[in-house]
């Protein structure tokens, strides 16, 4: 079953800056993709159509196999914007959190059980009493995704996730991300970082920085590809570039680790 089926999207801002022409994606249900491109590439504005954010200019958006309007499958579906504030507007972050489940008239323990465990696996135990707008940049990043979380939906579409986020939460959220992926949940994460999508994605979409698609293919096809990477504008991940030429490539620090005890 497919998650998305997207065809043919197209979508031009109100000053008339066509950032998306052509994009066709399609996710099958618990797959991981990335979506990735140099900045302006128009992956956010993808990702906004994807989840229904904003309505394309023509093509559609098809999810689960069932509809193309995002709002029927609002349960399923949860889109992590760049904009925290977007998620932040309660007096507190705990209400915040609360926010999606009670929406999706969750009972009030269950509402709460769900706001204790994300909390709880995110590290915002001791923020929930706060006002949203006390908290650090990186803080807020982390209980946006919180608020994204606490609706548990089956297509999580995730817009640089980790952006502003200190190397020990990002370890954390990464993990995080893994067990929701083994848990069957489709991942879609948006990133212009070439060394984050070994992470979070078996298979990537790749963009130009004209807005359309430059290349499709496993996360390891792309990322080992420097040149495709280098015409489009991105740097190919630093142990890619270390082991380039050198037999089998890893693609992350952990996979490197192992090759070079292996020896
Ligand atoms: N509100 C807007 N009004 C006009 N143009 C916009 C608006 N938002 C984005 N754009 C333009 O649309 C294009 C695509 O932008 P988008 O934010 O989707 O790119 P992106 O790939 O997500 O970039 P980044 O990696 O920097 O987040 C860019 O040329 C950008 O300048």
């Amino acid at each position: 079953m497919t998650a998305l089926d997207a065809t043919g999207l197209r979508y031009s801002y109100p000053d008339g800056t066509l950032a998306v022409d052509g994009v066709d994606v399609t996710v099958e249900t618990g797959e991981r993709v990335a979506l990735l491109g140099p900045n302006g590439a128009g992956k956010s504005t993808v990702l906004q159509l994807l989840g229904g954010l904003i309505d394309p200019d023509a093509g559609t958006v098809r999810y689960f196999d069932e509809t193309t309007d995002a709002d029927a499958v609002r349960d399923r579906l949860s889109v992590l914007t760049q904009n925290p504030a977007d998620y932040l507007f309660n007096p507190t972050v705990r209400e915040d959190l609360r926010y999606g489940p009670a929406q999706q008239d969750r009972s009030e323990s269950e509402v709460d059980r769900r706001v204790e465990r994300v909390a709880d696996r995110l590290d915002l135990g001791e923020l929930l009493s706060k006002p949203p707008f006390r908290l650090s940049g990186g803080q807020q990043r982390r209980a946006a995704l919180a608020s994204a979380l606490t609706v548990e939906p089956d297509l999580l579409l995730l817009d640089e996730p980790v952006s502003n986020v200190d190397a020990a939460n990002r370890a954390e959220v990464l993990a995080l991300f893994s067990e929701l992926a083994a848990d069957g949940v489709t991942l879609v994460t948006s990133t212009p970082d070439t060394e984050l999508v070994a992470h979070v994605a078996d298979r990537v979409v790749l963009f130009d920085e004209t807005g359309t698609v430059a290349a499709r293919g496993s996360t390891r096809e792309i990322l080992t590809d420097t040149e495709l990477l280098t015409d489009c504008d991105l740097r190919p991940p630093q142990v890619v570039r270390l082991f380039d030429g050198r037999g089998d490539i890893p693609l992350t620090v952990a996979e490197a680790r192992r090759r070079l005890d292996e020896r």
